[in-house]
């Protein structure tokens, strides 16, 4: 992670990677890349050197790196360069960019108590092509008007606010939103910056007129993706499903500085706890809340963040060097910075601008891996067809490529053809891992498709599974859990009812750990070992990871009163778990098992004789966006 590596020096590297590093080098010039001095006078090969390692430090950070000149040293030096001496490293590092295809921008820079010696940090960005940009994705939680709308309509188009509501009027999407003011659905918002770090979002001189992505897009170097995720409780749903399904890099906690810490902050806290995704903190309406009233909101803020089940260590960011400092440390998922901003005066904006900037991907892109993408919405777009949006989890995905599509409501897969693909509503020729894109797909409908199907490569031999284990942990339930109980499944962009069919203790109460085996009601789904997972009804919740998969066992059919039916099968007929050695060698093996093949033809019986028959369900599930 760039970000994570950003501030390692060379002699770090060597320490922590000698053999490769005695691969590309030779001993001379590895104690040569050492060395405090390296940067000043680098001969031929020293430079080569240098841009071999620079090289490889833009690759692992997706194209980014900090770096430190002028610390490090492994040798006793006294660290920091005379003032000359940093002068010619900075010439050197400069007349890399070309070769590197890359622009450097001084982050921040570090002088001795005596003022005679220096360090300095440099961001070090690649050009990337017009169709290309590094994404990072970051989820906006927190309570009813803490302002999160407000700060995005004020980040994203260049404006101010009126504390009326003026600068959130520019991201409404839906009817009832605009006449509410409440936020529903999971929405988007972009922020585009360039290599420089300079923001590409051109101000909305048309009133109410739509960012032009495309724009943004290609001017950007980096786009931050803004997850716009309800306040409101009645939106918890939503909540949760933009947390798992969209697969954010962080989350950004916004408080109201005079509401405090209320209603679903603490919720939303939580949930990204339970996730593992590194959270920020922004408080705003500091223009308007008493300085006593702001104090207060900290000093809770604090106790909290700091409190035994968060574990977190909060960072108040009152300057530029506290944004390097937070952003070079924060993906340890152990610090949590704090912004406290004015959406109407625009104090501390700049603060958080370039935090955000210097924010990078947590996702590995695994591109040597088969593709797979995890499906999180679905449209019927007018002269396009069937559109699907989410992410790739890995590989790469390209135009015209046949993936296939599933599961099915029997387990199955059916391959189809990428027709085109939008990234940020730009068309683009491929995707890759830890990307969000939309594909226009080829000969389907969109009522053959629903959210948390996945579309894989056809390396993959995929098995879809109605049963799994999990070990889980009961954050919050009034009574007690017990075998029967029923509960939605919030796993990836999966999000459906699944019931426990057995428990490795006989009840669960709140605090409570347990190995449980779930049956989902109505579709089986794919999933793969070690996947987190959110368990929940209402404010009753649990949080795991899958240990174990049980293969799809196809649905029976048996005739009633000359109606023929489907039943998902019993605890009794399904067949035996997967452990993770299993899953991984028949993840390499081309040929589904005789177990799957088996389910696949009873599957394709079923379906031939089942068409356009009701299938049995005996409870309602509502999986649509509240
Ligand atoms: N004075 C002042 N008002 C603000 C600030 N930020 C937001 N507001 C106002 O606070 C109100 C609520 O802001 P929203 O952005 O709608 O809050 P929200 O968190 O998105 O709310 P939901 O979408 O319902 O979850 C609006 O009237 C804003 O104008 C700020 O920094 N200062």
């Amino acid at each position: 992670m760039a970000a994570a590596d950003g501030i390692q020096t060379f002699a770090d590297v060597a320490a922590r990677n000698p053999n490769e590093l005695e691969e590309q080098q030779s001993d001379i010039i590895r104690q040569y890349l050492s060395k405090k001095t390296a940067w000043i006078s680098p001969n031929e090969e020293q430079f080569d050197a240098l841009v071999k390692f620079l090289k490889k430090r833009l690759d692992e950070g997706h194209g980014e790196t900090i770096l430190e000149i002028g610390t490090g040293v492994s040798d006793g030096e006294t660290p920091g360069l005379l003032s000359d001496e940093m002068e010619a490293s900075v010439a050197t590092l400069k007349s890399m960019q070309a070769v590197l295809d890359s622009e450097v921008q001084l982050l921040r820079e570090k002088s001795s108590s005596n003022n005679t010696r220096f360090t300095n940090e440099y961001l070090i960005r690649r050009h990337i092509d017009q169709e290309d940009f590094m994404e990072v994705r970051v989820a906006v939680t927190g309570n009813v008007d803490a302002g999160k709308s407000t700060l995005l309509g004020v980040l994203t188009h260049g404006v101010l606010d009126d504390g009326r509501g003026i600068a959130r009027q520019k991201l409404f999407r839906h009817k009832h939103e605009m006449e509410t003011g409440r936020t529903s659905s999971v929405g988007n918002d972009i922020l585009g910056f360039d290599t420089q770090g300079a923001i590409v979002n051109r101000p909305d001189t048309h009133g109410n007129q739509a960012l032009d992505w495309t724009d943004i897009c290609q001017k950007a170097a980096k786009v931050v993706t803004f997850i716009d995720l309800a306040g409101h409780e009645k939106y918890l749903k939503t909540t949760v499903f933009g947390m798992t399904g969209h697969a954010p890099d962080y989350a950004m906690l916004m408080v109201g500085a005079n509401a405090g810490v209320i209603g679903m902050t603490k919720e939303h806290l939580g949930l990204a706890l339970a996730l593992g995704v590194p959270v920020f903190a922004v408080v705003t309406k500091i223009d308007m809340a008493p300085a006593n009233v702001l104090q207060e909101t900290m000093r809770l803020l604090q106790r909290i963040l700091r409190s035994p089940g968060v574990r977190k260590i909060p960072l108040l960011v009152q300057n530029n060097d506290d944004v390097i400092t937070c952003a070079t440390n924060f993906t340890s998922e152990r610090l949590c910075p704090i912004f406290q901003v004015s959406n109407v005066t625009g104090e501390n904006l700049d603060l958080l601008k370039k935090f955000l900037n210097l924010l990078s991907t947590r996702m590995e892109a695994c591109l040597d891996e088969p593709a797979e993408f995890q499906i999180d919405d679905l449209y019927a777009v007018p002269g396009v067809g069937t559109v699907v949006s989410g992410t790739t989890l890995k590989g790469i995905i390209k135009l015209g490529d046949n993936l296939q599509l599933g599961p099915d409501p029997l387990g199955q897969f059916k391959t189809v053809q990428i027709r085109s693909i939008h990234r940020k509503r730009m068309p683009v020729k491929e995707c890759k891992g830890g990307q969000t894109s939309s594909f226009a797909l080829r000969k389907i409908k969109k009522s053959e498709l629903r959210k948390g199907m996945v579309l894989l490569s056809p390396a993959i031999a995929p098995v879809a599974y109605w049963e799994f284990e999990a070990d889980l942990l009961i954050l919050h339930h009034p009574t007690t859990i017990s075998t029967k109980y029923q509960a939605m499944v919030h796993c990836g962009s999966i999000r459906q009812t699944a019931t426990i069919i057995s428990m490795s203790v006989e009840h669960l109460r709140t605090g409570d750990r347990a190995n449980v085996r779930f049956r989902f009601i109505k579709s089986p789904e794919y999933l793969r070992l070690g996947m987190k997972l959110v368990f929940r009804e209402g404010r009753t919740k649990a949080i795991g990871s899958i240990s174990r998969l049980y293969p799809h066992v196809a649905p029976q059919t048996s005739s009633t009163r000359g109606k023929t039916r489907i039943q998902t099968p019993s605890v009794a007929t399904t067949s035996n778990p997967l452990t993770t050695d299993q899953l991984q060698s028949s993840k390499r093996n081309e040929n589904i098992d005789d177990t799957n093949r088996a389910g696949h033809k009873r599957s394709k019986q079923v379906k031939t004789t089942t068409t356009d028959i009701p299938v049995e369900q005996d409870i309602n599930i509502d999986t649509t966006t509240s």
